[in-house]
């Protein structure tokens, strides 16, 4: 450690003995929000100067260029783009995306520590820095059936993992309010170990912020209006702002932002589908569409590095500064912000050369479906003709849900679908423990016109749900997403259309980026027969099945009102 310490003094008061030299470039100052021409002298990965260095081992010209801090996701679950930490990273580091904060709660609610050692292992293998946050709600509440239980002493051991820096997004609010133990000990051990815990405070009260802010909970990225995000940074809590494939909030956020208070705000992605991350990438896209919209670029660019960096007590990255880790990009334009070059951990990143081993996949991950056989009669909701409904309403760029009483159609005391006014049937079956649990409901907005789809991604339980417009072509989904081990599946007239096989847990493929990709076209094409809007319709699925975000959703343990967090009939009494 000293004779490290002493080769960065040495080079910083030497730079003519730097690793690096980056040129004749502008430099982007995230700290005054300037920009000043300099020169940035690299050694062992870290930076040790800015001035004027004639001379170095390696000279990168920076000429006419800008010179700018690798960007910094502030919260994002890899699972959802459906490939693994390595594969992720491929697709992503070209976009100057040089470090991800995520929370592997997705697979730890299928396979627990399992699942994180998987990821853990996995990251390890990737270019990007890949940091982790430990998932504190697993399961998110006690209103589904999940694939394993992680209490305080089960993440106690990771806090001392290198990449680990903290405790994930704590979703279950009112396990904060009535000071559940092992929650308090999950927050007590991380802020004691001097990490930061993420909140995730959707629809909370101020009364809530308080009550998360008093806990030492103090970022959120679940603000969806300006409001909300103005009453977060008044209690202490960074608003992380989520520009994801279903959450999309940054349009809504961005009047809450100016000069005084950007420091308070930064970006980040949550989930987004692997065809459109690979597309556009993630918080460097964010950081493109706030300029677009008017932000200041240099606040846009502050908002992608050091803020996040500042708010998950990252100490050595998102700035060009002495001292700083060597994770920069060199772009031609402060506003498309696409990297010409990319330095990583000091070095130039060739992208054709990008690493890509991957790490083996347990055995009990790869085949991590447990369903009971599922019958038609499971599948039935009672409802007497003439009697309204509970019924869960999409809100289109939203994981928020309405809460519906609606008229809908019925046969001989049983619900029917009625495409025609977009009510279709949804099914949540247990997975993991083939316990037969079977929660039924109606969804509304979903825009699915014909035969049905399945997906074992639902968040957070990862179950098997189902949306379908008539019940053979649900049961068939069902075989088919069980013969595949979990995945998506498009089903229609009695045929498999299509599918997307993710043997990770039921939420991963075990293939490339590109593969993916490539299933993920066809499918799309396929479910265009089926469904309007059928971009997101798979990811919409997924956020139907989560009880702690707004306002009505469907467990395995049938519909649950998440504002009276409770399970409530589908059928309204008459
Ligand atoms: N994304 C994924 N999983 C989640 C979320 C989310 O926004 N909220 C709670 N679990
Ligand atoms: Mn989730």
């Amino acid at each position: 450690m000293t004779d490290a310490l002493k080769r960065l003094i040495q080079a910083a008061q030497q730079p003519e003995k730097a690793d690096l030299i980056i040129q004749n470039g502008t430099v982007v100052d995230v700290f005054s929000l300037e920009t000043f021409e300099a020169d940035v002298a690299i050694k062992d990965g870290y930076i040790v100067g800015i001035g004027t260095y004639p001379n170095g081992k390696q000279v990168v010209d920076a000429s006419g260029k800008y010179v700018m801090p690798g960007f910094i996701d502030g919260h994002i679950h890899i699972e959802s783009t459906m490939v693994t930490p390595s594969e992720f990273s491929r697709a992503l580091i070209q976009y100057g995306v040089t470090t991800v904060v995520t929370d592997p709660h997705e697979i730890a609610n299928v396979a627990g520590k399992i699942g994180i050692d998987f990821m853990l292992e996995d990251a390890a293998n990737a270019d990007m820095d890949i940091l982790m946050k430990l998932p504190s709600c697993v399961p998110a509440t006690p209103f589904e059936q999940n694939g394993a239980t992680l209490t305080a002493d089960d993440l106690r051991p990771y806090l001392t993992h290198p990449t680990v820096i903290g405790l994930a997004e704590v979703m279950d609010y009112p396990s904060v309010l009535n000071a559940n133990p092992d929650m308090l000990e999950k927050i007590r051990m991380t802020t004691e170990a001097g990490l930061e815990v993420d909140g995730h405070a959707a629809g909370l009260p101020d009364t809530a912020l308080n009550v998360y802010s008093s806990a030492g909970i103090r970022n959120d990225h679940e603000a969806v209006t300006a409001e909300e995000a103005i009453a977060r940074v008044r209690r202490g809590i960074h608003v992380l702002v989520r520009e994801g494939s279903a959450a999309k909030d940054l349009l809504a956020l961005l009047p809450a932002i100016n000069e005084r208070n950007s420091r308070r705000f930064s970006f980040c992605t949550d989930d987004k589908h692997l065809d459109e991350l690979a597309e556009e990438g993630t918080v460097n896209y964010a950081a493109q569409l706030a300029i677009q919209h008017g932000l200041d670029p240099l606040i846009a660019i502050q908002m992608a590095t050091l803020n996040n960096a500042v708010c998950h007590g990252i100490q050595e990255k998102g700035a060009i500064a002495p001292g700083y880790l060597a994770d920069i990009l060199i772009t031609d334009s402060l506003e498309t912000l696409h990297p010409e070059t990319i330095i990583k951990d000091g070095r130039v990143l060739e992208l054709a050369a990008l690493k890509n081993s991957r790490a083996v996949v347990p055995e009990a991950v790869r085949s991590s479906l447990h369903l009971k056989k599922v019958t038609k009669a499971a599948l039935q909701i009672p409802l007497q003709k003439g009697q309204k409904a509970w019924v869960i309403g999409v809100v289109p760029g939203r994981i928020i849900t309405e809460k519906i009483a609606a008229d809908v159609q019925t046969e001989d005391g049983f619900f029917v679908a009625d495409p025609q006014n977009d009510q279709v049937k949804m099914v949540v079956c247990e997975r993991h423990h083939q316990t037969g649990s079977i929660g039924a409901g109606i969804v509304s907005g979903l825009g699915l016109k014909r035969g049905a789809i399945a997906s074992t991604v639902a968040h957070d339980s990862h179950n098997l749900v189902v949306a379908g417009t008539n019940d053979e072509d649900m049961l068939l989904a069902i075989e088919e997403a069980e013969r595949m081990q979990g995945g998506l599946v498009i089903v229609d007239g009695g045929k498999v259309l299509a599918s997307v096989p993710l043997r990770v847990g039921g939420i991963m493929s075990e293939k490339t980026y590109e593969e993916v990709i490539v299933e993920l076209h066809v499918l799309h094409e396929q479910l265009a027969t089926l469904a309007e809007e059928s971009q997101n319709i798979f990811m919409i699925l997924s956020f139907l099945c989560l009880p702690v975000i707004p306002r009505l959703k469907l467990t395995d343990k049938g519909l649950f009102d998440v504002d009276s967090f409770q399970h409530i009939a589908v059928g309204i009494p008459m």
